[in-house]
């Protein structure tokens, strides 16, 4: 497999040496280094370039520095790269392979466009009075549960809130995870069907990265007795639902119709109820927990969004409602500038599912290479963003904003491929941010980290998670 170690130099493309085997991989194959870490090294290693080239393992990636080169692959030329590396062979990973994230071609094309009918500006306002009840529930469990200092360990909290959230719109339960201390039975089944550990991760890393592993290992990332426990989970609520007439309310209502007239059989069905589960669930949270730390460590944005909030809900009678989220632009600019430092998702990958040269070169990438992109490198390149591990929402005022090349923030991803949602993250995120700030004063607590740097990250994980809780001080308002 080593012989494949020339591809880069007989390309002529710049890249790091690679060691036999392992490549320029090895801490991240051994679990010590997470994958996005291995990116921003290769990407800080090659300034000015538009690709770079390193080994995973045995195989050699693409790694898409510039973000002309980003539009031309994933918008521009979709069509040469219209999917995910990260997609199983079907036969070894039956119900994860229906996941809208990994499904290819044609047979995403086709569920992806029946889905997006789940996701208008009517449906997500018609979802907006039950993610508003989980907005009050994690009020109520943060005044519940803060401990003798006012503090909670606030990765736990918005997790139970991404989950109360999923459940509740896209699952059509009530998850219960916000109202008690234990864990609620839809927690528990969630953690147990979707856990990831060193097992899922080495495999993940066979199927980006090493296609004859993959093919010994066949380790499915969804196993089967994991799927079932959410299958009997899903059995019970669409009995429920089906003997009351469907008004198309919330996810779960419009992916049951869908299931109902025929559009889609019912294995994709209940993959797309799971997909939103594992998509929509952690990401939403941990962007709110990152949220959360960053106003508590920058007290003077914390008020000023605190002002703002009490003035556009003063003009609506002292309610939080859809349009909170929609008028607050300071809120906006927080969110845009946690999720720059913070992308939950810090890198994307396609694969070239022809020949393809790279636009302005006479290099040709060979029908299956892997390319990624990486997205916390770009958000945190000074050549997109002035002072860019400087957390300052001010960049993105109306009158700064114009400044930054759109395509230099990917934390949805972008093109035809772009995360489905979307906007219904923004409403979930930005109602949660509106309950809390209205409620409480978010503060570092004794031994909260107060830099990047303290902060560790999960090597193992593929998105950007914490190892240790978060914990954050709450002083009621
Ligand atoms: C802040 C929260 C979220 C972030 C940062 C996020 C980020 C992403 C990213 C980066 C992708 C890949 C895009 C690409 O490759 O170009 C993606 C895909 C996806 N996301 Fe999200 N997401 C979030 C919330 C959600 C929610 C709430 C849902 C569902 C309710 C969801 C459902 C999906 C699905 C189904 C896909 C696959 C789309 C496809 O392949 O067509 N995401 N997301």
């Amino acid at each position: 497999s080593t012989l494949r170690y020339g591809t880069w130099r007989k390309k002529g493309v710049p890249h790091l040496t690679p060691v036999p085997l392992f490549g320029n991989a090895t801490l991240s194959i051994l679990q010590r280094e997470a994958l996005f870490g291995m990116l921003d090294r290769v990407y800080r290693h090659f300034p000015g370039q538009p690709y770079a080239g390193f080994y995973a393992g045995p195989s050699p990636v693409l790694l898409v520095r510039s973000v002309e080169a980003v539009k031309n692959m994933l918008v521009k030329d979709f069509n040469v790269f219209p999917n995910h590396k990260l997609s199983p062979a079907p036969q070894y990973d039956e119900v994860f392979s229906k996941f809208l994230f990994c499904l290819p071609g044609e047979q995403w094309k086709d569920v992806r466009t029946k889905m997006t009918s789940a996701f208008t500006s009517g449906q997500l306002k018609a979802m907006y009075p039950s993610v508003k009840a989980m907005g009050e529930d994690l009020v109520r469990n943060i005044k519940q549960h803060r401990d003798k200092n006012g503090v909670i360990p606030v990765s736990n909290t918005c997790t139970r809130y991404g989950l109360d959230v999923i459940a509740r719109c896209a699952f059509g339960i009530d998850g219960g995870a916000l109202k008690t201390r234990e864990p609620s039975p839809y927690m528990k089944a969630v953690g147990e069907a979707f856990r990831f550990g060193v097992s899922e991760s080495l495999a993940s890393f066979a199927l980006l990265f090493s296609p004859l592993l993959y093919h010994v290992l066949r380790y499915p990332l969804l196993k089967e007795w994991r799927s079932a426990i959410i299958r009997n989970l899903l059995l019970q609520t669409s009995e429920v639902r089906e003997k009351a007439p469907l008004v198309n309310k919330d996810i779960f209502d419009k992916l049951l119709t869908l299931k109902q007239n025929g559009s889609v059989s019912y294995d994709v069905f209940e993959a797309q109820v799971m997909s939103m589960q594992v998509a929509g669930s952690e990401s939403t949270a941990s962007t709110v927990m990152f949220a959360l730390w960053m106003l508590a460590r920058h007290p003077e944005c914390q008020e000023k969004l605190r002002a703002e909030l009490r003035e556009t809900v003063g003009n609506n009678g002292g309610e939080i409602s859809y349009e909170t989220g929609q008028d607050t632009k300071y809120l906006d600019m927080v969110m845009k500038e946690t999720l720059r430092l913070w992308p939950v998702m810090p890198w994307l990958d396609r694969v070239a599912t022809q020949d393809y040269v790279l636009p302005d070169s006479d290099i040709k990438i060979e029908k299956g290479t892997v390319v990624m992109v990486p997205v916390y490198s770009i958000h945190r390149d000074p050549e997109h963003y002035a002072d860019p591990d400087k957390f300052d929402p001010e960049r993105w005022a109306p009158e700064n904003a114009d400044n930054i090349n759109k395509l230099a923030f990917l934390p949805f991803g972008t093109g035809p491929r772009a995360c489905i949602g979307l906007r219904f993250a923004d409403m979930s995120v930005k109602s949660a941010l509106s309950h809390i700030l209205l409620n409480f004063r978010v503060s570092l607590a004794a031994d909260s980290p107060a830099s990047d740097a303290e902060l560790q990250i999960c090597p193992r994980s593929f998105i950007i998670t914490i190892p240790k809780d978060l914990p954050l001080s709450f002083e009621p308002l």
